[in-house]
């Protein structure tokens, strides 16, 4: 990989508001909302500056409040945001999620209320290609092109940029089925795959998107075959992820988790840990990283995986074992 670089990794995408009622409180109910922030890439860029990676994350943001909100938020968490491009449109709208948070056997709901967004305006036009030149690795995700067809185009375009210049591409599928459906999202996201070269996908979404049918085992290996990507990586929710990589086939199991606090963004925080390895040309460990941070991720209420360096590795080395009750003075 190439030396000279101003970031690790860039990526773009939309970041939401996201609004959840207190306590497991319905949204039916609750007489007040906590505000945080949330959007699958700017979690991964989050997660990469906590473990010291440069990373950029660009989006088009309203000018508003909100707006400032959400940038003033990521760069707060070290993320490059100086090419947010700023909607002055005071129409402009800001993304928003609501959270109806559930326990076994209520799920979890998500809402959204992000038609017409700015982020969804995102076009071609947008994309600078000289940034994306710029960086490691170019990280994507599948909700991107769900938002709109300009969307859609603007990840094409910003994968062939990167194939151009010598950045890899990492894309997430991502697939949210309350924005489209698996035919439309497999219509769109499969020319993509060629010039992917890491891949991370839930084995449930390889294939309902792909067909595929393959075991968990065997998911990483027919996804490689098929469209020629070089490091796939698929996840398997409580029973680990597995890695086919031209260092050989890899597994790792998940970390024990006590008590789940906030399970959004462990997706999020897992790619950012194998993106850590596979810059690394180790995918092994990426995955370990991804494991840990992931189970991280579950003990901390919000998208952001706000953890230290240390802690991860804490986790992954499994130096400790923190029990529920532990106190660390
Ligand atoms: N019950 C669990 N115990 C331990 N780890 C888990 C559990 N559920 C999910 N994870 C971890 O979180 C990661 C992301 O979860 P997963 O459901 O597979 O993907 P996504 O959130 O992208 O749909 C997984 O790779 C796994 O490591
Ligand atoms: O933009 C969207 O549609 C999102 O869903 C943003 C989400 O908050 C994260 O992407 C969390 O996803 P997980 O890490 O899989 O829990």
């Amino acid at each position: 990989m190439r030396s000279e670089t101003r970031w690790d990794v860039i990526t773009f995408g939309e970041t939401m508001l996201r609004l959840s009622p207190p306590h497991y409180m319905r949204l039916e109910e609750a007489t007040s909302l906590e505000v945080r922030i949330g959007g699958a890439e700017s979690n991964v860029a989050v997660a990469l500056c906590r473990l010291g990676l440069r990373a950029c994350w660009w989006s088009r943001l309203p000018n508003t409040p909100l707006g400032r909100r959400i940038e003033n938020e990521l760069r707060r968490w070290g993320v490059d945001t100086s090419a947010v491009i700023w909607d002055s449109d005071p129409k402009a709208r800001t993304g928003l999620y609501f959270l109806d948070f559930g326990v076994a056997p209520r799920a979890t709901e998500v809402y959204y209320d992000r038609a017409a967004s700015a982020a969804s305006a995102i076009g071609p036009e947008d994309v600078d290609a000289q940034r994306i030149a710029e960086a490691r690795l170019l990280h994507v995700t599948g909700i991107t092109p769900a938002l709109s067809a300009r969307c859609a185009a603007a990840v094409r375009y910003a994968i062939e940029a990167a194939k151009r210049a010598g950045t890899r591409v990492c894309f997430d599928t991502n697939y949210r089925a309350r924005l489209w459906s698996p035919e439309a999202a497999r219509t769109t996201l499969e020319p993509l795959l060629p010039y992917v070269d890491l891949l991370i996908a839930p084995h449930e979404e390889a294939r309902l998107l792909f067909a595929l049918t393959e075991e968990k085992e065997r998911m990483a290996r027919a996804l490689h075959d098929r469209y020629g990507i070089e490091t796939v990586v698929v996840t398997c929710g409580g029973d680990g992820a597995y890695a086919f990589s031209p260092s050989g086939e890899h597994f790792a199991a998940p970390y024990p988790i006590a008590y789940v606090v906030d399970r959004v963004g462990a997706g999020d925080a897992f790619d950012a840990g194998v993106i850590y390895g596979y810059l690394q040309q180790n995918i092994s460990l990426g995955l370990e990283m991804g494991m840990a941070m992931a189970a991280l991720k579950h003990t901390l209420p919000g998208d952001l995986l706000l953890c230290t360096f240390e802690e991860i590795e804490a986790v992954r080395t499994a130096h400790h074992q923190t029990s529920p009750s532990s106190i660390r003075r």
